[in-house]
């Protein structure tokens, strides 16, 4: 499968080039701008470097691809990452932070909630593939290769109608999560993904391969680039 792939020479080089990227994908919305968010460790660099910036935090509105179903205080919470390096740190108004919630009764409510709270914010039921639900989405490729938290072999790959579901953790943290579908995901006018790490260069391979994982199956309305990091690249 032939990838737009731009190869960073490590971590750092990878988190400045993503800072570049946002910044221009923000630039292309005068007005509200939808900004999705994924958890994990790779973006956290990305994240800090945001956190310095001027950017029209009043009008930049935060959702995240997925969370673990944790109190949202608790260090494996996406949304916790990101407010400690980033949004705690910027003007941002606190209705602007759409966080996943999680202390609902389960992680199907939660799911309901979030997709009522996109669908408001998106102002239908429907996603209208001339109208994104997002300006911009950030993924990350887990070493298995699932994204945001859809696991390979789960019925949530195939969720066609529902943009959030509940899901069973496929690797480490192993707790349920909550996820964002792929029709949802897709609805962007830019993606990227940002992978780092040796780790991670055996599934890469296979996902340039052709390789049926999540990961690669994520097929954005919009521009999709791969920021990959040189041990990601080659191992
Ligand atoms: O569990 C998760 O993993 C993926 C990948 O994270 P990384 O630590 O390997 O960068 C992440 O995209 C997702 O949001 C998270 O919940």
């Amino acid at each position: 499968m032939t990838l737009n792939v731009e190869i960073l020479q490590d971590p750092d080089d990878l988190a400045e080039r993503a800072r570049q990227w946002f910044l221009s994908a923000i630039d292309h919305n005068p007005g509200r701008v939808a900004v999705c968010l994924t958890g994990g460790s790779t973006p956290e660099r990305l994240y800090r470097l945001l956190a310095g910036e001027n950017l029209p935090w009043e009008r930049i509105h935060v959702f995240f691809s997925d969370e673990r179903f944790v109190p949202p205080g608790d260090e494996l919470s996406n949304a916790g990452m990101a407010r400690r390096v980033l949004l705690d740190h910027v003007p941002m108004p606190a209705e602007n932070v759409h966080a996943i919630p999680t202390e609902t009764a389960s992680p199907e409510e939660s799911a309901r909630l979030y997709e009522a709270e996109l669908k408001a914010f998106y102002g239908a039921d429907k996603l209208d593939a001339s109208r994104p639900l997002f300006d911009l989405v950030l993924n990350g490729m887990g070493d298995d290769g699932h994204t945001a938290s859809l696991f390979a072999g789960m019925s949530t790959l195939n969720e066609s109608e529902k943009w959030v579901v509940a899901s069973e953790p496929g690797m480490k943290p192993f707790v349920p999560r909550v996820t964002l579908t792929f029709p949802a995901l897709e609805s962007c006018r830019f993606s990227a993904f940002l992978v780092a790490g040796a780790t991670k260069a055996a599934t890469l391979a296979r996902v340039r391969a052709g390789e049926d994982l999540p990961s690669a199956r994520l097929k954005p309305h919009g521009d999709l680039v791969w920021l990959i990091d040189r041990a990601a690249s080659t191992g």
